[in-house]
C-alpha cells in the first residue's frame, strides 16, 4: 500500500492494483481447488436454483467441506463471497413469508470459520458483493461497465450487475481521492500549504468523478427489479421483525445470532472522506452516529484500521483554520460541497429506486396481494416504505453541509 514518508505516522492501506484483483477473480471455478466445486456451482447457479425452488435440495446434498485447502487472502475472500450469496439466497428464497430460522451446518460451519479468519461477520457485506464480486472480461481492458462482469448474482436479472458494478465504479473513482489522504497528512505534519492545497483539489476532483460514475445507475438498474427483488436478498437478521431472534448457525452456536443487513454505510470510502474532513455524524434520530460507527465492524480489517488511524491523526480542519489561509479554506470547502452534492444526488436515486416503487407497491397492496415491505438495513421501517433510511440519508447530507469552514 502507499505510506506517508513521515516516520511515526504511517498510513498504509490494502489497496490492490486492479490487475492483481482481476487475477483473483479471473475465473471463479479455477481460482479455488476443485474440492470446492460444490460451493462454487451452487453460488454460480443461484438465481436459477431459487427461481426453480431447488436451492434447499441442493444445499441438503452438499458435503461438509473443510476450509483447510483455501490458500491465502484472495481464496478466503472468494470462498466467503460464494458462501455469502448462498446463505442470503437460502434465508430469503421464500421472500418474507417463509423465512428460514436455521442455516444448515454444511454452510454455517465453513462460513463462520472463514469469516473468523477474515474478521468479518457471517453475513454478506459490501466488501463481498461490491468490492470482491467482479472480474474483467478482457484482463488488459479498461475498468468500465462494458469490460466488467459480476461473479455472483441474486434473482433480479441485470439490475444486480448494474447495482454492484456502478457501486464498484464509484469506489474506483474514489481511489485518487483516497490516495491523496497520505499526502494531506504529510503536508499537515510538514506545514506545507502548497502541497496541502493541491492534494485537497485532488480529493474534490475525485468526489466529482464519483458523482459522474453514479449517473450510470439510471441505465443499468431497474427500479422495480431493485425494490421487489434484489433488496430482499440484502436484508439482514438484526432488529428484524421477520427474524426476531436472528439466525441459528447450526453446528457453530447453539443460540440464534443477529447480524445487520448489507449497507453501503459499510463502504470505507465515504467514511474515510468524512473522517478526513472532520465530519461527525451526530446521533440525530439515533441512527446515523452509531449506525455508521457500527458498520465499521462490517468492513475489512485493513479498511477499519485505516479509518481508525486517520481519526487518531492530526486534524485537517484545525490545521486549515489555524493557518487562516483563505485559499486552503476554499479548497477544503470544495471537498465538503462535493460530498454534499454526491449525497444529494444519492438521495434522489434512493427516492427513484425505493420511495417511488414502495408507494406503487403499497397502492397495489390495497388492491391485490401484499408485497414485501422491509428494508435491507435496520434503517428502513416496515410499511412506511422505509422512511427511516430517507431521514438517515438526509441527516447525513445535512451534517455534511454544516461542515464547511466559515471565516473565523
Ligand atoms: C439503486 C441505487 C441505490 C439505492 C436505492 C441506494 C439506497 C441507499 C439507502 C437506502 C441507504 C441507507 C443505508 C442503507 O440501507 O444501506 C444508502 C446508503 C449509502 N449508499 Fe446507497 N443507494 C444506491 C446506490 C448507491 C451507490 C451507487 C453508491 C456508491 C458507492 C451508494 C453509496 C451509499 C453510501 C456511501 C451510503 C451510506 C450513507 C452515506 O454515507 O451517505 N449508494 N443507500
Ligand atoms: N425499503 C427499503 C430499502 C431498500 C434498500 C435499502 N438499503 C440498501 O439497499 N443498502 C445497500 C446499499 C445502499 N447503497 C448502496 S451502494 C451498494 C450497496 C450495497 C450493498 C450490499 C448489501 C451490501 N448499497 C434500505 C431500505
Amino acid at each position: 500500500g502507499s505510506a506517508a514518508t513521515t516516520p511515526g505516522f504511517c498510513l498504509t492501506f490494502d489497496h490492490r492494483s486492479p490487475g492483481s484483483l482481476q487475477q483473483l477473480l479471473a475465473n471463479v471455478r479455477t481460482e479455488l481447488p476443485d474440492y470446492y466445486a460444490p460451493w462454487m456451482d451452487v453460488a454460480a447457479n443461484l438465481p436459477h436454483l431459487i427461481e426453480g425452488h431447488q436451492l434447499r435440495r441442493e444445499v441438503a446434498k452438499m458435503p461438509l467441506l473443510s476450509t483447510q485447502y483455501l490458500r491465502g487472502h484472495r481464496q478466503l475472500r472468494l470462498a466467503r463471497l460464494a458462501l455469502g450469496f448462498i446463505t442470503m439466497g437460502y434465508v430469503w428464497q421464500g421472500g418474507s413469508r417463509q423465512t428460514v430460522k436455521i442455516l444448515p451446518r454444511v454452510l454455517a460451519v465453513p462460513y463462520c470459520t472463514i469469516s473468523e479468519l477474515l474478521d468479518l461477520p457471517p453475513i454478506l457485506v459490501y466488501a463481498d458483493c461490491v468490492l470482491a464480486n467482479w472480474k474483467k472480461r478482457d484482463p488488459c481492458g479498461p475498468l468500465n461497465v462494458e469490460n466488467l462482469d459480476i461473479l455472483f448474482s441474486f434473482p433480479g436479472g441485470d439490475s444486480n450487475k448494474g447495482f454492484f458494478l456502478v457501486s464498484l465504479l464509484v469506489e474506483a473513482a474514489a481511489a485518487t481521492g483516497i490516495k491523496a489522504i497520505p499526502m494531506i497528512i504529510n503536508a499537515i505534519l510538514h506545514h506545507d500549504r502548497c502541497s496541502l492545497e493541491t492534494a485537497l483539489q485532488d480529493v474534490a476532483l475525485s468526489i466529482c468523478k464519483m458523482r459522474e460514475a453514479f449517473k450510470l445507475i439510471h441505465e443499468c438498474v431497474n427500479p422495480g427489479a431493485f425494490f421487489r427483488s434484489l433488496r430482499i436478498y440484502l436484508s439482514g437478521w438484526k432488529d428484524s421483525f421477520l427474524m426476531p431472534e436472528g439466525l441459528v448457525y447450526e453446528g457453530v452456536w447453539d443460540s440464534p445470532k443477529q447480524f445487520s443487513g448489507g449497507s453501503a454505510a459499510q463502504s470505507s470510502t465515504l467514511q474515510c472522506f468524512d473522517v478526513l474532513l472532520g465530519i461527525q455524524h451526530r446521533a440525530a434520530q439515533g441512527f446515523s452516529a452509531e449506525y455508521l460507527g457500527c458498520m465499521r465492524d462490517y468492513m475489512p480489517a485493513a479498511h477499519r484500521a485505516f479509518i481508525q488511524t486517520l481519526a487518531s491523526g492530526p486534524s485537517l480542519r484545525q490545521f486549515v483554520l489555524a493557518t487562516g489561509d483563505a485559499g486552503l479554506r476554499a479548497a477544503f470547502n470544495k471537498c465538503v460541497l462535493a460530498l454534499v452534492d454526491l449525497r444529494s444526488y444519492h438521495i434522489q436515486i434512493a427516492t427513484k429506486y425505493i420511495t417511488i416503487p414502495a408507494g406503487r407497491c403499497r397502492a397495489e397492496q390495497q388492491q391485490l396481494g401484499g408485497c414485501v415491505h422491509e428494508g435491507t438495513s435496520v434503517l428502513s421501517e416496515r410499511g412506511t416504505g422505509g422512511t427511516g433510511f430517507m431521514r438517515f440519508l438526509k441527516v447525513v447530507r445535512d451534517t455534511t453541509r454544516k461542515a464547511q469552514l466559515t471565516e473565523q
